[in-house]
């Protein structure tokens, strides 16, 4: 009996393909599992056909419909299994199957494919203007050292034509896959030796012998990261009757790497460029751990309430809804866990109050104590200071390092400092009530006293973490093998949290990872918005240097962003309505599209005007659930980890990016000035690359300086 693999290319059309097409895919699925190899190019429904002049001989079309036919690979030597590679319509699908040509990769052995009547076509051209051109883009690599890393005698062609990134990037859809990602990271600046170890080693399996003959059998059964084996019928209809999460089944070597190496010395850190799957490893990670053993109990945390509510429901898909396994799972934020710690530890729970509070508390303080700073001064040492390195007596603070700080207090000015904060904190004890991070600090402090309550803790989006809820952290598990695993990105720190993790007994030295392909956005709008980042530089994770976002890219295209400046907010906000209009009369649910601002005025106008031309809205913060229609409206704040198809972003004036009330006067504190206008110029990369498909970004008036140029 044949046996049947799909190619990732293949979800991606099924995907989009009406009930009754899909009907017609698993019937003739089914098919491939029922009959005989004779019996299948026998059979008159399935029309098992070979294509007209195709490249690959083995290429095959199969009649799904009047209008519709799948493309197959069939094994020619001997082997049984047949990839099933597209579903196009028909007129399209013999000319598709015949440009095509499948060959195994020399160096990972993996299956790739290449537009071969395409790239023969280009290159004699190209070979002619490469002649003129003052350089090329990979003239310092050797024939054998491109061999090496798998390069072909074909795509060495048309290597040596490439002068500069753009070409290279017009080359990629033609180009086999792991081809394509050896030349860009080599184009990148990253050495061969570095490329064959982040490339190929991946891939390769490790009991590869040179082997002309492989078999296509073989050749899929050594690409895991774009081909899936289906072994039995159940998994046949379990497949293409629900909903397909590529995310499950296909990782990029480099996720899988990370996600499902059998254990780690310590705690180990993921890092990447948004959309490059962080949560996707996360969640796999988890998978790998409650498999490994029976009673293992992990702790899944995230930023907000709403994403933890998202990591609940993909998990969940990810365990095929297995209860034995979910239940061994606490999915939650950083802060409520901590909450539970402090109720069951304590008995009793103060009201934490939030940040305009506080603030405001501040600003009593101040004014009682005569106090030479700003509430904003004030809030902010407590945060960063006080708070982050656990200071609880005026002894403590006294010795205290101010890192971060760039104001300097004089042992005086310090002296004159400590009284406030004990009358803030005397102040909330009074009104029973306690911050955020005071709670994390209380429930660092119970756990420290008491046994940690996880076996491993997997931390998602860990960028934006205080001191103060890294203590929980590392409080809710022993410190060894295995005990946390985090994934975030420096360049989305949205909240200003400065941290040292080996100062915390979270040391990642030795265990930190990078994904860099990101399964998001368009290149075109991960270019764009990487652009927002360019004039600067991040701490990374840990706080031990520096981060960057070198090879980060993606491997899907689209248009270019629309980058729109208007007289006035009203033409902007009518603009924005247009914009929301035209990409919902293309086909694309409301509930894909994302609009989001600075601030909630501009953003209650939009909602008004979208409402008022009928186009139905629904506010982020409402955490409507899926089936909710509407567009989705939300502060930059709040897009953080979200992702929608189309994503406009407005609001992007001079005096709104940055926002001057947020961002401390350089003459007060020089370093906080930077740091807060980093964090703002974050903020507008973040709600940027939310955008899968389309970005539009607008202003009215001066644009923000932090638009790219
Ligand atoms: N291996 C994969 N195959 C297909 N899709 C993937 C894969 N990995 C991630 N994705 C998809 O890419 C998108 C981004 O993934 P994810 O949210 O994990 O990225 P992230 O790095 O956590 O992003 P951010 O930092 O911006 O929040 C999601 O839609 C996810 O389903």
């Amino acid at each position: 009996m044949p046996q049947l693999a799909f190619a990732s290319s293949f979800w991606e059309s099924y995907d989009v393909l009406e009930k009754p097409v899909r009907a017609g895919v698993r019937k003739a699925m089914q098919k491939f599992q029922q009959l005989t190899v004779a019996e299948l190019q026998a059979d008159k429904g399935l029309h098992l056909e070979s294509v007209q002049n195709a490249r690959d001989p083995r290429m095959r079309t199969i009649r799904i419909s009047d209008f519709w036919r799948g493309v197959v690979l069939a094994p020619d030597d001997g082997s049984d299994v047949f990839l099933l590679v597209n579903v196009i319509p028909h007129d399209a699908a013999y000319s598709w199957a015949a440009k095509r040509l499948y060959t195994t990769n020399s160096a990972t052995r993996a299956l790739e494919v290449r537009n071969v009547v395409a790239i023969e076509e280009l290159t004699p051209a190209l070979e002619k203007a490469a002649a003129a051109a003052d350089s090329l883009l990979f003239a310092q690599y050797s024939d054998t050292v491109l061999g090496e890393l798998g390069i072909d005698d074909q795509v060495l062609r048309a290597v040596r034509t490439i002068v500069d990134h753009a070409q290279l990037r017009a080359f990629e859809t033609l180009l086999p896959e792991d081809q394509c990602e050896v030349l860009q990271y080599l184009a990148e600046g990253f050495s061969p030796e570095e490329v064959y170890r982040d490339v190929v080693t991946v891939r390769r399996p490790v009991d590869a012998v040179p082997d002309p003959d492989e078999s296509l059998a073989i050749a899929i059964a050594n690409t895991a990261s774009r081909i899936t084996l289906v072994t039995g019928p159940e998994e046949l209809s379990d497949i293409l009757e629900k909903p397909f999460a590529a995310w499950r089944v296909f990782l990029h070597p480099s996720q899988r790497r990370v996600a499902y190496r059998v254990s780690y010395g310590g705690p180990v850190q993921v890092t990447g460029g948004p959309g490059t799957g962080k949560t996707v490893a996360a969640l796999h990670r988890v998978k790998h751990l409650l498999t490994r053993s029976p009673d293992t109990r992990v702790l899944l945390t995230t930023f907000t309430g709403a994403l933890a509510a998202s990591l609940r429901e993909n998990l969940s898909v990810l365990l095929e809804g297995d209860a034995s396994l979910l239940e061994r799972v606490d999915v939650t934020t950083v802060n409520a866990y901590a909450h539970g710690i402090v109720s069951r530890l304590d008995g009793k729970l103060p009201s934490p109050i939030g940040d305009r509070e506080e603030r405001q508390v501040w600003q009593r303080v101040a004014k009682k104590l005569r106090l030479p700073w700003t509430d904003q001064f004030l809030a902010q040492e407590y945060r960063h200071v006080i708070l982050a390195q656990d200071l609880r007596t005026w002894d403590a603070y006294r010795a205290a390092a101010r890192r971060g700080r760039g104001s300097a207090l004089s042992p005086a000015r310090r002296e004159q400092l400590w009284p406030a904060v004990e009358l803030f904190e005397s102040m909330l004890r009074d009104q029973k009530a306690t911050t955020h991070l005071g709670i994390c600090a209380r429930a660092a402090e119970l756990l420290a006293a008491s046994s940690p309550t996880h076996h491993h803790v997997v931390v998602d989006e860990a960028q934006d973490l205080h001191p103060a809820q890294w203590r929980v952290l590392r409080g809710a598990v022993a410190p060894g093998s295995d005990d946390l695993f985090i994934t975030g990105d420096p360049h989305q720190r949205i909240y200003d949290s400065k941290v040292s993790l080996g100062s915390l007994g979270i040391s990642v030295t030795g265990r930190t990872h990078r994904l860099r392909v990101n399964y998001r956005s368009t290149e075109e709008i991960l270019s764009w918005s990487t652009g927002i980042l360019s004039p600067v530089t991040v701490e990374d994770l840990a706080g031990d240097g520096s981060d960057s976002l070198t090879g980060y890219r993606s491997l899907l295209h689209g248009r270019r962003p629309h980058v729109d400046g208007y007289g006035t907010e009203q033409a902007e906000v009518a603009a924005v309505v247009k914009r929301v209009e035209g990409w919902i009369s293309q086909g694309i649910r409301p509930s894909e599209i994302g609009v989001c601002t600075r601030f909630n005025v501009l953003l209650d106008k939009v909602y008004d005007k979208l409402s008022a031309a009928g186009v139905p809205v629904a506010r982020v913060r409402d955490t409507p659930g899926p089936q909710v229609e509407g567009v989705r409206l939300s502060t930059m704040h709040a897009m953080k980890g979200l992702e929608f198809r189309c994503v406009a972003v407005l609001g992007v004036t001079a005096g709104a990016m940055p926002f001057s009330r947020e961002v401390t006067p350089a003459s007060v504190d020089a370093l906080q000035h930077e740091s807060d206008l980093l964090r703002e110029r974050c903020l507008l990369f973040v709600a940027c690359t939310r955008a899968r498909e389309a970005l539009a970004v607008s202003w009215s008036g001066e644009p923000s300086p932090f638009v790219p140029r």
